[in-house]
């Protein structure tokens, strides 16, 4: 069953980068990838994805709404992102912040129950949070930041979830952690989008990889097809030696 569908998306900043001709289908339970150098459009597409941004032509549509069609407290029942700049501006903690998670799925006049306060607190638990449950958000590290932040989104319980990346501020037990916690999620039916710098990681995890190049998806496939020394040295313009994970068999990539 497809979710998330992309037809012939242009979209424009003021005069200044575009996206443009990207299309793209991914089916429910997919775990997607998108790799590419720095400023290739990765985060916009996100961006585009969850309603931030409407693209001046062509399509997008998850579970069949279209994001800048939908009010936004349907579409945050559908679909929450992940992202790189999560700056609450008021000393929450992380409790609370976790807890903004919930929103969606309160009626105008009901606090949090105490199932979502159960829902909170195993969230915290399933990315290695729950010690810091009372402690002021901004008090925490970036990367232990990061882990809070996707605890919010998994009880935000959506279908979708983007993840503009999450790994590049984790040490390798938390990178462990979260590609576990994304697994199970997957597991679970849940189908997500999440950019990687770290192309190891996406080959680790990913169903299928979308490659960016200025604006553009120049190649999506699985990681066999997509993770190879030429595809690399075209999009990143630099030399790579791919080899194959002695364990999973999946292909490994390193600077030449
Ligand atoms: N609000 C904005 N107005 C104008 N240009 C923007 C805006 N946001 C991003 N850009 C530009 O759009 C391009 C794509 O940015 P984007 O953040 O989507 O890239 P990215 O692939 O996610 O990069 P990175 O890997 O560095 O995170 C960049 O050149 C950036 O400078």
């Amino acid at each position: 069953m497809e979710i998330v569908r992309i037809e012939n998306l242009f979209f424009q900043y003021r005069g200044g980068f575009s996206l443009k001709n990207i299309n793209l289908s991914v089916k429910k339970g997919e775990f997607f990838g998108i790799i590419g150098p720095n400023g290739s459009g990765k985060t916009t597409l996100l961006k585009i994805l969850v309603g931030i941004f409407r693209p001046q032509k062509g399509t997008v549509q998850l579970l069949g709404r279209i994001p800048w069609e939908t009010s936004r407290k349907e579409m945050a029942k559908i679909v929450t992102l992940v992202s790189q700049d999560f700056f609450p501006s008021y000393d929450f903690s992380v409790k609370e912040i976790v807890e903004m998670g919930r929103l969606p799925h309160l009626s105008l006049l009901s606090g949090t129950s105490r199932k979502d306060e159960e829902i909170v607190l195993k969230s915290l638990e399933l990315t290695g949070t729950l010690k810091f449950v009372d402690r002021n958000f901004w008090t925490l590290s970036s990367g232990e930041r990061r882990k809070v932040v996707l605890s919010k989104a998994i009880v935000q319980d959506t279908e979708i979830l983007l993840i503009d990346e999450l790994t590049a501020h984790l040490d390798y037990n938390n990178v462990s952690l979260v590609g576990n916690v994304l697994k199970r999620l997957k597991e679970s039916g849940k189908t997500i989008i999440s950019v990687f710098h770290d192309i190891n990681v996406a080959s680790a995890l990913c169903d299928r990889i979308g490659v960016m190049k200025n604006g553009e998806m120049i190649k999506t496939g699985a990681p066999p097809e997509v993770v190879t020394e030429e595809v690399l040295r075209n999009t990143f313009e630099t030399e790579f030696v791919v080899l194959e994970h002695p364990v999973t068999g999946r292909p490994l990539a390193f600077l030449k």
